[in-house]
């Protein structure tokens, strides 16, 4: 029988890739010629996801796997492929615990407790493997660098140096030397089928429209590595304004360079490069997912305030909120540091920032780490099967799909703190953007340093230690390093990515959605605040009506203590200047006459 219909690409691809014992044991003996691939159609379109099929048996090897996003990789990677032969995570020991308590610790967090339904067995599949990228040969032993090269099959680069503020050597070490190590070690490994680089999409951020393509830098990767061994720290540090040129860290700097690098090795690999903005809590996954997208945003978190506040006192605070989740079927969007915006979140939401200089109107290119894990999955697959002839880079953005304003994003996550508040703020959350630097200069001295030095004041009177001007300074800090960001936007074309998506079958679109015009903002931000609520601050969901009881009375404080302040200056006006004291005089004639007025105009109606 002949196929007079091309079959779709992914139906094709799979075919063209699929190990022939796997179709002959998914199809019925009775099945041949056009039945043979219908059925196989069927079950792959429907049923099975092809590139959850591809990680079966396969040695995984992940660096950065405990950090954000390598976390959220790591889980999805065991939920959807239990079958995977092993992930080898590059790791180093911190915090005084060591890669098996590490690695534990990560497992028994909420975030892998549904990998544990599918794959109980998950801590057979990781194998922690020691290495610091921060030094040269990446310190890993020789019997782990043996077993790393003879078996891995599938590499995804997500360890970096996401300091904005980190000096040159140590960024252009993590960022550009440890990705040209992997590199070579890629090299060798004979079962390789893809090395997945996770980049930035500000790589480029001194451009305004950034396509899909690796853009040459000025001074060659391979010789600021070689200068980073001589010189010494003091030229480094005088240099670097000039290297990084119109960049404004050396972070975007040294992930530039390592992307030169990866294409300077592209010849010999099969690599492709993921590129993804502000990546921010979980969209989707895996917590469970609202059913009722769109004109019912806002809905989720007031069903689950009503059943949070209904539910019996009996029941613990993450009882509480995970039965109100479950039953609302509210997506909590997991966070698990404060890079990004979830800092200045917490800022805001407890009060303490006020005022921050951006551009309303700018596009704030926030993409969920779920949706960036999602196409990094999907990446690897493509890559592998498919074998595309040049590197492919694969902007993971919001921008040019669904736009959402930082002006807009404000707005909403104020409004999400009117549902949401955060426990003991120190003032009533309030946080404006401005875009006039004198007008951010004067809110910053008036709403940040006035009540910081205030309040510091008063807690040393009472004997306490000061600590609200330190955490003014750090806000201060961050605010300045954060600020680019949100007064330029930036336009990445997305062709590769649209191009991906349209090559997974409709399950795989499903399972590893990347497709970010789904997403619906004001839903998004909702959970956000609090996820940042429930796994950053990890405050008690019961505790809500009395922050909100709080909040009330810091209003009320507020009232209070404007009105009190116009009186004292109204009054001390009045005592120096003879012209407040006529303008007084003309206000209380006016009133009185007014008041006479309304009597008189009244008495005669009755
Ligand atoms: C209308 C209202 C609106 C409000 C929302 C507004 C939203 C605007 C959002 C703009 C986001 C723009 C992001 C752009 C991201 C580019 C994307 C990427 O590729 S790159 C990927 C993204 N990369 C990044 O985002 C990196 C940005 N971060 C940095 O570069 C550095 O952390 C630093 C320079 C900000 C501070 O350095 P340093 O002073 O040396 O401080 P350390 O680091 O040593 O930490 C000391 C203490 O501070 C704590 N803490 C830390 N960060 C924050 C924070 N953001 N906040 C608060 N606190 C923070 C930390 O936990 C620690 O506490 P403890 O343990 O002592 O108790
Ligand atoms: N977060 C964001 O907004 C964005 C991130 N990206 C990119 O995504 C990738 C992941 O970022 P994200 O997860 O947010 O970053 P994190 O800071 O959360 O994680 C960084 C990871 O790199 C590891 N790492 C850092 N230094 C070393 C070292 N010397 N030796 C071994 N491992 C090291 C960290 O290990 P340890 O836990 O031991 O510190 C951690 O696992 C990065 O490449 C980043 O550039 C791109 C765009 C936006």
């Amino acid at each position: 029988m002949r196929l007079t219909q091309p079959l779709p690409s992914f139906l094709a691809s799979s075919l063209a890739h699929e190990q022939p014992q796997c179709l002959l044991r998914g199809t019925s003996p009775v099945a041949s010629g056009m039945n043979f691939f219908l059925e196989l159609w069927k079950t792959k379109g429907r049923i099975m996801s092809m590139i959850a099929a591809y990680y079966k048996n396969k040695s995984i090897l992940i660096t950065g796997a405990t950090g954000f996003m390598g976390k959220v990789l790591m889980e999805k990677l065991l939920r959807t492929s239990p079958d995977l032969k092993v992930i080898y995570i590059l790791m180093r020991p911190k915090a005084g615990q060591t890669l098996p308590q590490r690695m534990l610790q990560i497992l028994s967090s909420k975030l892998f407790e549904k990998v544990k339904e599918v794959c109980p067995n998950m801590h057979e599949k990781i194998r922690p493997i020691y290495a610091d990228l921060g030094q040269s040969d990446l310190a890993i032993s020789k019997e782990d660098m043996q077993e790393l090269l003879s078996c891995t099959n599938i590499i995804f680069h997500c360890a970096a140096t996401v300091r904005f503020d980190e000096p040159l050597r140590h960024a252009v070490q993590l960022n550009v030397t440890a990705t040209q190590q992997l590199l070579l070690m890629a090299s060798q490994m004979p079962k390789l089928e893809v090395f997945v680089h996770i980049s930035t999409a500000f790589s480029n951020c001194n451009l305004k429209h950034i396509d899909e393509v690796i853009y040459p830098c000025q001074v060659e990767p391979k010789k600021i590595i070689d200068s980073m061994q001589w010189l010494d720290d003091a030229i480094v540090d005088e240099i670097t304004p000039k290297l990084i040129g119109d960049r404004p860290n050396t972070y975007t700097y040294t992930k530039a360079l390592g992307e030169v690098v990866v294409q300077q090795e592209s010849e010999n690999l099969n690599i492709a490069i993921i590129r993804p903005s502000i990546v921010g809590a979980t969209w989707q996954e895996p917590f469970p997912v609202s059913p009722a997208p769109g004109p019912q945003a806002g809905l989720h978190v007031d069903l689950l305030l009503a059943q949070t506040s209904s539910c019996p006192s009996s029941f613990s605070s993450h009882e509480m909120l995970d039965k109100g989740v479950l039953l609302a079927g509210v997506s909590l969007g997991w966070v698990d540091n404060l890079n990004g915006p979830s800092g200045l979140i917490i800022a805001a939401g407890k009060g303490l920032l006020r005022s921050v200089k951006a551009a309303p109107m700018a596009v704030a290119d926030l993409i969920p780490v779920d949706t960036v894990v999602n196409l990094t999955l999907a990446v690897g697959w493509y890559t592998a099967v498919h074998r595309p002839q040049s590197t492919l880079i694969y902007h993971c953005t919001s921008g040019n799909l669904n736009p959402c304003n930082w002006g807009k994003m404000g707005l909403q996550i104020m409004a999400s703190f009117e549902k949401i508040p955060y426990e003991k703020p120190f003032r009533r959350p309030n946080a404006d953007f401005t875009t006039n630097t004198f007008t951010n200069q004067y809110w910053k001295a008036v709403s940040h340093w006035a009540p910081a030095i205030m309040y510091d004041l008063y807690l040393q009177l009472t004997g306490r230690k000061p600590r609200f001007t330190k955490l003014m300074n750090r806000l201060s800090k961050t605010l300045s390093m954060l600020e680019y960001f949100v007064n330029h936007s930036w336009e990445w074309s997305t062709s590769n990515t649209d191009m991906l998506m349209l090559e997974l079958s409709p399950e795989d679109q499903r399972v590893f959605n990347f497709d970010i015009r789904q997403l619906n903002w004001l839903d998004y931000i909702e959970n956000y605040v609090l996820g940042i609520k429930k796994y950053l601050l990890k405050e008690d969901m019961s505790g809500i009506p009395k922050a909100r009881q709080q909040l009330k009375k810091l209003r009320n404080i507020h009232y209070f203590f404007n009105t009190a302040l116009f009186l004292i200056t109204w009054r001390l006006l009045i005592a120096r200047s003879q012209m407040a004291r006529n303008v007084w005089l003309f206000i209380v004639s006016f009133c009185y006459k007014f008041l006479s007025y309304f009597r008189a105009s009244s008495t005669l109606k009755a």
